[in-house]
């Protein structure tokens, strides 16, 4: 069974806790208690496997709130960062974490942007690929919400705004609204689980090639290449 951790960010009142609470209950529930995290657990299945989700609903984070931050960052393998299209500043928000994940992230893979000087073509090509596979790596599933799309009335954040915002940070990006529908959210949400899935996939694959890689060079350094007797 797969276990997949995704954690909500966004700025007081964006609307986290509507959005996850309309996809884990088909509900919307007017009014929800903020002063404390929160972990949901739930059993589902998709494209046929079963898995377990967790899902971490923290307090509020706004601009300053890196320590907020750090723990859902290094504990999630996906994030959902929500924003009020009807608050200018939730964008910001959402903006600065959207960056806080990207550092955070990238942080162990400083120094893989540049290749080296005086080497060979094929050395660069090797260089080039392994920078490609850190940036797989580091490229953690996430999408940006739009939330509460019903108060368009009051649009502060074009959908174009929250569009290039995504691309900017190769991440899915969807408007919703807690208050009205359920589908635009349980869809975001599957497609969000599956690009994790495929994540922890590749991870594990790489792990597990390099791991069978260093194996075969040990035993090689171990015992030496036989050299057939004449
Ligand atoms: N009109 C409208 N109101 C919404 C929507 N989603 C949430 N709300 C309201 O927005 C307010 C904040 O929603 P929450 O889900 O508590 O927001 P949050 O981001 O979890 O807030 P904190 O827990 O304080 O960080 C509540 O009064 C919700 O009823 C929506 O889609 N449309």
């Amino acid at each position: 069974m797969n276990d997949v951790k995704l954690a909500l960010l966004g700025s007081q009142g964006a609307g986290k806790s509507a959005v996850l609470v309309r996809f884990l209950t088909r509900r919307f529930i007017g009014e929800y208690a903020s002063n404390a995290n929160s972990l949901y657990h739930k059993r589902l299945s998709i494209d046929g496997r079963q898995l377990n989700l967790e899902v971490f609903d923290p307090c509020s984070q706004g601009t300053e709130a890196r320590c907020i931050l750090e723990e859902p960052v290094d504990w999630a393998d996906g994030f959902v960062v929500v924003y009020n299209i009807s608050d200018l500043n939730s964008f910001i928000d959402a903006k600065n974490i959207l960056r806080q994940i990207r550092e955070a992230r990238t942080d162990n893979c400083k120094g893989a942007e540049t290749a080296p000087q005086n080497v060979t073509v094929s050395e660069k090509r090797s260089f080039f690929i392994t920078a490609e596979t850190v940036k797989r790596e580091v490229e953690v599933p996430v999408c940006l919400v739009g939330n509460k799309q019903d108060l368009c009335h009051a649009r502060q954040v074009l959908e174009e705004e929250g569009r290039c915002l995504a691309q900017e940070n190769h991440c899915h990006f969807q408007e919703v609204s807690a208050a009205e529908s359920y589908q635009d959210i349980a869809n975001l949400f599957t497609q969000l689980i599956r690009q994790v899935m495929e994540h922890l996939k590749y991870r594990a694959d790489r792990r597990r090639y390099s791991g069978s890689k260093s194996m075969a060079k040990l035993i090689n350094n171990m015992f030496g290449k036989r050299r057939k007797s004449v």
